[in-house]
């Protein structure tokens, strides 16, 4: 078996050693269980319980001061399931992974998709709130509990320098760049089956029940015969670009995984202006990875 994780797309963190021996962690998970689905949700599972990461404990917070979890998966057979704006879930993936072998559905969503965690024996109530998270939202100046307030306090924090450039100084940057990090996935293959997936607490100073690209399929996660991708980053535009199934669609062009990554990225960066980063494993065995971020922390190991 083949399986690749990474900790998401972002600026290069404080603790790369710290945060990739957890990586390596995960993915010795991944790698001891029986098939690539197993493989996936055991080495996110590691990643979700961790506050290093932006899922599950330690991810971020929403304008209301929530955490809500996301997540994805998909098989090369074409078995999808997601689930999305979930407080007090930390294993998100476990969620999707229900949604995906116990409904005909494919997403779930808010107080209904907590409630079915809680009926397939999926832990709620939890609280996903990590020291630094507590520390992060101390200083984002929380707004007041008024939906115009806490629309005004999104716009603000998600406007652009150009939008705004009295923001553009570097503690609002400091802001800005805190947004997209640290999400987690993994794409692991076994023979013809293949599993991809990926789980965010999604984007910090995002307003309250917004739902990005980690839970909606072919944005952050894809699977196909040709192979699976997870991806990383601003969710808006990784939506817009639809980049998991962007860069699966290479690899079903012939492309190998490497080559699918960096062209997914390459397109990825002409059209938007946020960062994003992929991991693509393909049928033929090639696993690959690029980002147009700063820094992308990936692990990556193979099993006989
Ligand atoms: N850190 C991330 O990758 C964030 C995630 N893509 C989201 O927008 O929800």
């Amino acid at each position: 078996m083949q399986i690749i994780a990474h900790g998401g797309a972002g600026s290069p963190p404080d603790e790369p050693a710290d945060r990739q021996a957890v990586l390596e962690e995960a993915l010795a998970c991944g790698a001891e269980t029986e098939d690539p689905i197993a493989a996936v949700c055991a080495a996110i599972r590691v990643l979700e319980v961790d506050p290093a990461f932006n899922a599950g404990v330690g991810g971020a917070v929403q304008s209301d001061g929530v955490v809500r979890t996301d997540a994805g998966l998909m098989t090369a057979d074409g078995a999808v399931g997601a689930a999305g704006a979930m407080p007090g879930v930390c294993h998100a993936v476990e969620v999707a992974r229900a949604v995906m072998e116990e409904t005909p559905h494919v997403m779930l969503a808010g107080e209904r998709a907590v409630s079915f965690a809680d009926a397939v024996g999926v832990e709620t109530g939890i609280d996903l709130w990590a020291d630094r998270t507590r520390e992060q939202w101390t200083d984002a100046d929380p707004p007041v509990d008024d939906p115009a307030a806490h629309l005004r306090w999104v716009r603000e924090r998600f406007a652009s320098d150009e939008e705004d450039p009295e923001r553009a100084t570097a503690a609002d940057r400091a802001v800005t760049d805190a947004r997209d990090h640290d999400t987690v996935g993994a794409v692991a293959r076994d023979g013809d089956e293949i599993a991809a997936a990926t789980s965010t607490g999604g984007r910090w100073y995002a307003l309250s029940g917004r739902v990005g690209d980690v839970p909606q399929v072919g944005a952050g996660f894809y699977a196909s015969e040709a192979g699976g991708a997870s991806a990383t980053g601003a969710g808006e535009d990784i939506a817009r670009e639809g980049l998991a199934r962007r860069a699966v669609a290479l690899l079903e062009r012939g492309a190998d995984a490497e080559t699918a990554a960096c062209i997914a990225i390459e397109e990825f960066d002409d059209a938007a202006d946020g960062d994003a980063g992929i991991i693509v494993v393909g049928a033929d065995g090639t696993v690959g990875e690029a980002f147009n971020s700063p820094a992308m922390q990936t692990a990556w190991a193979r099993t006989e």
